[in-house]
């Protein structure tokens, strides 16, 4: 099977080179260009502009930062629907609002191709081992014709109904996500500072209904102020601005996740955006020592 990849970041990278280990071929473009050079280590083609993919490859995926990166790709000069068509799919696995899905589908469809959003839970580790959650919406034939990319990709994919819907749960499993992460900082912060041990913290919250594999992930390296990117925090941001203008579509009222979104805007306006999203634990820190 050949597959197109647009966006060579932390996860398109991992998910390229999975594709690549497992006997795809993949032809892959980044906007620095640079960053292909790896995977054509591993045998990838390079395409040098989406519309070059596009028009080479059946099946394209990407994954790109935001709601403004993942429609560049598609509108701009030398972009996908330049040779988007009959028999070619577009399958966009970045994180993005409802609205940006929807106006990618209606343009990609316009042009007689079909369209999937498909964005992701996990995280760089479980792209690099292909252990991915897949939030698939959108064009069903589609869907079942990248199974066997996603059965690499990922280790559960589901299939969510219409375009929007993939969009809409990826937004509130990383709403429920920033706030948990929020509320973990204030812990740690909390234990340190009130003269616990916060590793036997962590400990305590292994073994209680609270346990989970974010915790347990990034718990030790929170408390090394070690926050070496693997979902930067630039991203989480994104994702809760995202989730509370669903919010405010829907009325629901979420002052949880309004307050973690202040959290990271801080983090960012302090230049930790690049870093992971657990340096908003740093956040807490400074307001904690300046009260
Ligand atoms: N990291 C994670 O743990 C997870 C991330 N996600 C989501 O996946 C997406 C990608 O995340 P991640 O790989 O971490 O992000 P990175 O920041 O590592 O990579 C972003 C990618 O988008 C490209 N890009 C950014 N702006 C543009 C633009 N205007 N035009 C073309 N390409 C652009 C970058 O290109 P260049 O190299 O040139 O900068 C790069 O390839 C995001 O939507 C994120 O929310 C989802 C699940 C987990
Ligand atoms: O969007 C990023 C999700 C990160 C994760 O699921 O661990």
């Amino acid at each position: 099977m050949e597959v197109g990849f647009l966006g060579l970041g932390i996860m398109g990278k991992a998910m390229a080179m999975n594709l690549l280990k497992n006997g795809f071929k993949v032809t892959v473009w980044n906007r620095t260009l640079a960053k292909c050079e790896e995977l054509v280590e591993f045998g990838a083609t390079i395409g040098d502009t989406p519309a070059a993919v596009v028009k080479k490859c059946n099946i394209t995926v990407a994954i790109l930062s935001d709601p403004s990166a993942a429609l560049s790709v598609v509108f701009d000069k030398d972009g996908v629907l330049e040779q988007i068509g009959s028999g070619k799919g577009y399958i966009d696995m970045s994180t993005v609002d409802d609205d940006t899905s929807s106006k990618i589908h209606k343009a990609v469809t316009a042009k007689g191709g079909s369209f999937l959003e498909a964005p992701v839970s996990g995280s760089k580790k479980p792209a690099e081992d292909g252990q991915l959650v897949i939030l698939a919406a959108g064009d069903e034939a589609l869907y079942e014709e990248a199974i066997p990319a996603f059965d690499v990709l990922g280790k559960k994919s589901f299939f969510l109904g219409h375009v929007g819907n993939g969009a809409k749960m990826k937004l509130v499993v990383n709403m429920i996500m920033g706030s948990m992460m929020n509320a973990f900082s204030e812990g740690l912060v909390l234990a340190e500072r009130s003269g616990l041990n916060p590793h036997a913290l962590l400990d305590v919250l292994d073994l209680g209904g609270i346990a989970n594999p974010m915790f347990r992930l990034k718990g030790p390296t929170m408390i090394q102020n070690n926050y070496s990117p693997a979902f930067p925090l630039k991203h989480q941001q994104k994702d809760m601005r995202l989730a509370l203008a669903l919010g405010d579509e829907n009325a629901v009222s979420m002052p949880a996740a309004a307050a973690a979104n202040e959290a990271f805007k801080k983090a960012r306006s302090m230049e930790l955006g690049d870093l992971d999203f657990s340096a908003v634990h740093e956040i807490v820190k400074i307001h904690k020592s300046s009260s």
